[in-house]
């Protein structure tokens, strides 16, 4: 027996009771190795841009056509956040924060984190010193030994660095404890965020039945220690601070609240811890994954990382203090780490967003509340927008003369007005490792490491299958 679809609903598979599509869904998901591949095949199957499903009891449509895809990123009525167990759960039971918020609160939150972090140096010249200064201690490691690197936990600490400072004022040492606690947490997270599936977001009641294998309680035990972790920062900080002390995000904050807070809603601690999530589940992983894949793909393209580094010696040679401001110089770079984003991005489908009211997106109606997911895979990976688009080849960025071309449809920030927040911070780093490292290292594949693939592991963001790279010093 089937359930009814709304009127003019986006085609799809048929919604069994009580479980709509998510069968379906997760039964492809496993075969194919990814949500994002899934999703692709259905729409594939029932030849649509706009796919309907049900999940439990949520209407859930995936956009994948660039129209489409720009229509959500950029037109207010997709600005929602949908209201789901799920994404409470994310947010620690409240919806607090940044990207889990919608309306007065998002806009208040998201412009006073903007407005902050550009006034402590973000997308400006502090902001590159802490990157290079982390660059100087990755390369150091790397003189006394390059050998067996696992890319993304080698840089993972650095990327956090640099957020770090931003938010907290202080580095902390490579060495400390706090960091390896940190990076554990949040790894643990992922992990226990991807086991559910959004399982626990269709049948929040199975957290009451099978708390364990639901994932529930490992994700409530991790909240609860990354919540006391930022709020033992947060307290040290409140007990500091005093009338125009500003040199991080928090001391900021923490004046907002105590100078120009009239009633204590919109600016509080609970907004503070999220904030402090928000920043760095949204910026780390995907940073240090992004670089990890361009190091693989290196790796994978012996000439085009040989052509990078013939580019970083003509244009920057050995002593040239390196800008992100310098990449236009070196177009041949800027258009790899584009294709890079391209070819693996790490983040396959976007979202979740909600609509804010009943609205209509081509030929189809969507009801309010519905959750909207965002393919920005199929359009990067589309061959009707990408020529030869399963090859990796940075040249399709550049024009007859070398010169950097834009293409529209790559749109790995997002667009409009929920468009990714760390952009800046996030290319600024990228392009800074990258350069810093081909400039003195040449990175080949670890003898002992399993052969490089082009399969990605998938999770809330994508990752290469694990691989071990060799750096060697270049003469
Ligand atoms: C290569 C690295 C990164 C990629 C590919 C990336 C991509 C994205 C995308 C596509 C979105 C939009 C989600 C949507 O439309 O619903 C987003 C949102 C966001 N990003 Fe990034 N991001 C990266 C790094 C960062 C960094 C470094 C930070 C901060 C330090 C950051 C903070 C955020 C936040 C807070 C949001 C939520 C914005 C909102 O809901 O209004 N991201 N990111």
């Amino acid at each position: 027996k089937q359930m009814q679809k709304p009127p003019n609903f986006p085609p799809g598979p048929v919604w069994l009771p009580f479980v709509g599509s998510l069968y379906e869904l997760k039964r492809l998901s496993k075969l194919l190795g990814g949500q994002h591949h899934a999703l692709q095949a259905l729409a594939q199957k029932y030849k649509t841009d706009v796919l309907g499903l049900k999940l439990g009891n949520e209407h859930v449509v995936t956009v994948f056509s660039y129209p489409f895809v720009r229509e959500v990123l950029t037109n207010d009525v997709y600005d929602g956040r949908p209201d789901n167990f799920f994404l409470k759960l994310r947010c620690l039971g409240k919806k607090n924060g940044i990207t889990c918020t919608e309306g007065e609160t998002w806009s208040s939150q998201r412009n006073f984190v903007n407005r902050h972090l550009r006034n402590l140096g973000f997308g400006k010249k502090p902001m590159e010193v802490m990157i290079r200064d982390e660059i100087a201690e990755v390369l150091s490691i790397l003189q006394s030994n390059g050998c067996n690197v696992s890319v993304d936990k080698f840089l993972a600490p650095s990327i956090l660095n640099v957020i770090w400072v931003l938010i907290t004022g202080e580095r902390i040492p490579r060495e400390d404890s706090l960091l390896k606690e940190l990076l554990d947490l949040f790894h643990i997270r992922s992990r226990a965020f991807d086991m559910t599936g959004g399982t626990l977001s269709q049948y929040p009641w199975l957290r009451h039945i099978v708390p364990e294998w639901s994932g529930y309680n490992l994700i409530q035990k991790v909240n609860t220690n990354m919540k006391d972790f930022f709020m033992k920062i947060i307290r040290e900080h409140q007990q500091t601070w005093e009338e125009g002390k500003n040199e991080d995000l928090i001391y900021r904050y923490i004046s907002e609240m105590q100078l120009n807070n009239k009633n204590g809603e919109d600016f509080n601690e609970d907004q503070l811890v999220m904030i402090c999530l928000d920043l760095f589940i949204a910026g780390a992983q995907t940073t240090s994954g992004t670089l990890d894949f361009a190091f693989l793909l290196m790796v994978m393209y012996p000439d085009v990382q040989k052509r990078v580094q013939e580019e970083i010696d003509k244009y920057f040679g050995k002593n040239w203090v390196i800008e992100y401001a310098d990449r236009h110089k070196a177009p041949y770079v800027e258009a790899v780490l584009l294709e890079v984003m391209r070819f693996r991005h790490v983040l396959p489908i976007i979202g979740p967003r909600r609509v804010m009211h009943d609205t209509v997106l081509g030929e189809y109606v969507l009801p309010k509340d519905t959750t909207i997911l965002i393919s920005l895979y199929s359009v990067h990976n589309s061959s009707k927008y990408w020529k030869n688009s399963e090859s990796f080849m940075p040249e399709r960025f550049l024009d007859e003369n070398g010169s950097l071309i834009a293409n529209e449809k790559l749109i790995p920030f997002g667009l409009g007005r929920r468009r990714c927040l760390g952009e800046i911070l996030a290319k600024t780093a990228i392009f800074m490792f990258f350069v810093e490292i081909l400039r003195k290292y040449t990175v080949t594949l670890s003898p002992d490491s399993e052969a490089p693939t082009a399969r990605c592991l998938p999770g809330i963001t994508l990752s290469p299958v694990h691989y071990s790279a060799k750096f060697v010093e270049r003469s």
